[in-house]
């Protein structure tokens, strides 16, 4: 199986923020998500695949070639949807459209205009009077209709209704149906990740967590809850993170079987969320700052 993104050992660096010697493939033919807290590296992360930003070592692959010796290749084989918008603001949705199409060799305007008559886009508004989540539908309908290989979206749920919210995950839910197309798109909504995604990337401060298929997440990690009693220095070290109150205890560990061993006859063991398995790593990485 190929790889349509592979970051290799990258590391950027910011005065007050590193993303860390990352190492990261994405899979040809599926949909990751990239989920984490606010300021974990997203928006960077995804900025450095598509060459917006340089990384300080390491190398970008897309579609195996380099981003950015290769990056007019790249570009074209790939839809970015962002909120930051890289319109003139001053033209309207028509003008806008006319400038970007030719610089597609894949353009296709009857899909364009589908989806311009599904999103309700208005042709004669201009840009700048389009709202969060008109800008972002009118991102999608671009990269939609050129012929993508690649959908790459910095949290493109964020700004949008529940109802367009379903729609639009059905509709790269469909779009992936292409065996060759790819989407990495990131969210802070976990729900949008149990809808649509077939692996997820976890990211805090800096850092990939793990990079792994949805279903085999529910295999390694476990959620257990008891009483204080069963907790002694040792076995807290097993918790990724841990909340106690005055009795009991909830909490998460890594290693399943472990866990299963030791805490079944005790407490109650559980199958986590990937919410549980977010909040638990990360106020778990809070607690030993
Ligand atoms: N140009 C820059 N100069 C300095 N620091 C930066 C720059 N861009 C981003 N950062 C810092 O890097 C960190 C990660 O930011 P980034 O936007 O990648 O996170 P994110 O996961 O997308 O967050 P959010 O979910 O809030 O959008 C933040 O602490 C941010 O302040």
């Amino acid at each position: 199986m190929s790889n349509v993104i592979e970051l290799d050992h990258v590391t950027k660096r910011y005065d007050r923020f590193e993303l860390r010697d990352i190492s990261l493939p994405i899979k040809e033919g599926y949909i990751t998500g990239l989920i984490g807290p606010n300021g974990a590296g997203k928006t960077s992360l995804i900025k450095l695949m598509m060459g917006l930003i340089y990384p300080d070592q390491g190398n970008i692959l897309m579609f195996g070639q380099n981003n950015q010796q290769d990056q007019a290749v790249v570009k074209a084989r790939i839809g970015y949807v962002s909120d930051e918008s890289f319109y003139y603001e001053n033209m309207t949705v028509k003008q806008m459209k006319s400038i970007i199409a030719p610089f597609y060799p894949g353009w296709n305007n009857d899909t364009y205009v589908k989806f311009q008559e599904l999103f309700k886009l208005p042709p004669g508004k201009k840009i700048k009077d389009l709202s969060k989540g008109m800008k972002i539908k009118f991102s999608l309908a671009i990269a939609l209709s050129h012929g993508a290989d690649l959908l790459i979206m910095d949290e493109p749920t964020s700004g949008l209704d529940p109802i367009f919210r379903r729609e639009m995950l059905e509709l790269l839910s469909e779009h992936i149906q292409d065996e060759k197309k790819s989407i990495l798109f990131s969210t802070h909504n976990t729900t949008d990740l149990d809808r649509i995604a077939d692996y997820i990337a976890f990211i805090n401060e800096g850092r990939i967590i793990f990079n792994e298929m949805k279903e085999s997440l529910g295999e390694r990690y476990l959620l257990v809850k008891g009483g204080k009693e069963l907790l002694d220095r040792d076995v807290r070290r097993w918790f990724v993170g841990l909340r106690e109150n005055g009795l009991g205890f909830e909490g998460l560990i890594s290693n399943r079987a472990e866990g299963e061993r030791y805490f079944r006859d005790t407490a109650v063991c559980e199958m986590p969320t990937l919410e549980e398995i977010m909040y638990y790593t990360v106020k778990g990485s809070e607690a030993h700052v």
